[in-house]
């Protein structure tokens, strides 16, 4: 299969738009070149792609309902206008997907929700289950309660976040140049495009200008710093023109547009690695034979009523190793319940864990795609 005919055959896909392509370069929000875009995206939607829209634009939109020429350097006012800004977001987006009627979510995320383990398992369920009943969801920074971010931070980071997030087969950045040039081609009118790369070749850094556009705060090194974030959950990027005609559509064809940033190694390796390299267990769930024997026929989540004895302290989304009634290690992964609720549930079908706790979040007790077996 050649590299692009990746992007035909992704079942998710994070489509990521900055700040001066969604905002005409700060002239308001450019409703009829959103409207394109979603008459695109449904196309995906239409063709089976589970979608997420990540998309900037809330300062710039705020600033112009404001009346204001120049972006402000307080804190304070960025946060203003970007909560001024976000209600024209996710109105305009809303109403275009409307038009198919197709629902959308507003979903406002910070950097440390994806840090901290338990709000990340959480966010992910979220949007899991979004993506479940054909809702799209519209991601932006959640602007007001963010502090350096919004300053410094760029929603091209956000992204390849979601990206992992949702583990999605790709990240696509719809940005105001045509892609990745062999230098910034505002300042060099002989730059080349770059058509495909690994997303960790060492030379892309050098191409690469540091500064953004008025607007936009990351410019093409927070591009590839994407690129190399998404690549570790196997995730491909693609750093796109927006205002290309039909861009959506040709990248889903296999046209070489924009420029494919390549993962080193395919979704279920990077994903195996990362899980492999948390040396550190929390706990241990000791499994009857029936457990032990779906597991290693591999695909297959834990549930509760597989697990026989739980042991140590260990919350939510902390990795456990699960061993055989013998003591014999057989796989690890990340537990969807703290350690006293483990314990409640062990042993017990699925559906009665409402009725323990009083909730569920999950009907596994680690999910197939947060357990490597052993
Ligand atoms: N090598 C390069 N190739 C393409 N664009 C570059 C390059 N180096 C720097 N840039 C700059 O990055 C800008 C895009 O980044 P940014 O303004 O942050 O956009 P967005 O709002 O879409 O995130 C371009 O307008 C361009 O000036
Ligand atoms: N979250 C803010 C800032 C994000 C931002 O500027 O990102 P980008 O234009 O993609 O570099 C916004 O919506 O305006």
């Amino acid at each position: 299969m050649s590299e692009r005919a990746q992007l035909g055959q992704a079942r998710r896909l994070v489509v990521k738009i900055g700040s001066a392509l969604l905002t005409n370069d700060g002239r308001g929000l450019d409703v009829a070149a959103l409207g394109v875009w979603v008459d695109q995206m449904v196309e995906l939607v239409q063709q089976g792609v589970e979608l997420v829209v990540v998309s900037s634009g809330s300062v710039a939109e705020g600033m112009s309902r404001l009346g204001w020429a120049r972006r402000p350097d307080q804190l304070h006012e960025l946060q203003a206008a970007a909560a001024v800004g976000q209600m024209g977001l996710v109105q305009t987006w809303e109403a275009q997907f409307k038009r198919h009627g197709i629902h959308t979510a507003q979903v406002l995320l910070t950097h440390d929700d994806l840090s901290d383990r338990k709000r990340y398992l959480n966010g992910r369920s979220t949007l899991r289950a979004l993506l479940d009943v054909g809702v799209v969801p519209i991601v932006n920074e959640n602007d007001t309660v963010v502090t350096d971010e919004i300053r410094f931070g760029d929603n091209d980071t956000l992204g390849a976040l979601v990206a992992n997030l949702v583990e999605a087969d790709g990240l696509i950045i719809l940005t105001d140049q045509l892609g990745l040039f062999d230098k910034d081609p505002r300042k060099n009118p002989d730059a080349s495009l770059v058509t495909e790369r690994y997303a960790g070749d060492r030379d892309l850094n050098a191409m690469a200008g540091g500064s953004a556009g008025a607007l936009g705060r990351g410019g093409m090194q927070t591009k590839l710093r994407a690129a190399r974030l998404a690549a570790r959950s196997g995730a491909f990027t693609v750093i796109a023109g927006g205002r290309i005609e039909g861009v959506l559509s040709r990248l889903r064809q296999g046209d070489v547009v924009g420029t494919l940033l390549l993962p080193e190694q395919g979704r279920t390796a990077a994903r195996k690695q990362w899980l492999a390299s948390h040396l550190q267990t929390r706990g241990k769930l000791t499994l009857d034979d029936g457990a032990v024997s779906v597991l290693r026929q591999g695909g297959r989540s834990l549930l509760p009523v597989g697990v026989r004895d739980v042991v140590g302290q260990f919350r939510r989304g902390e990795m456990v190793s699960c061993v055989a009634l013998d003591g014999a290690e057989v796989a690890r992964g990340l537990v969807n319940y703290d350690a006293v609720d483990a314990r409640a549930i062990a042993g017990r079908p699925s559906s009665s864990i409402n009725e323990i706790l009083g909730y569920i979040s999950d009907e596994e007790m680690i999910h197939r795609d947060n357990m490597v077996i052993i």
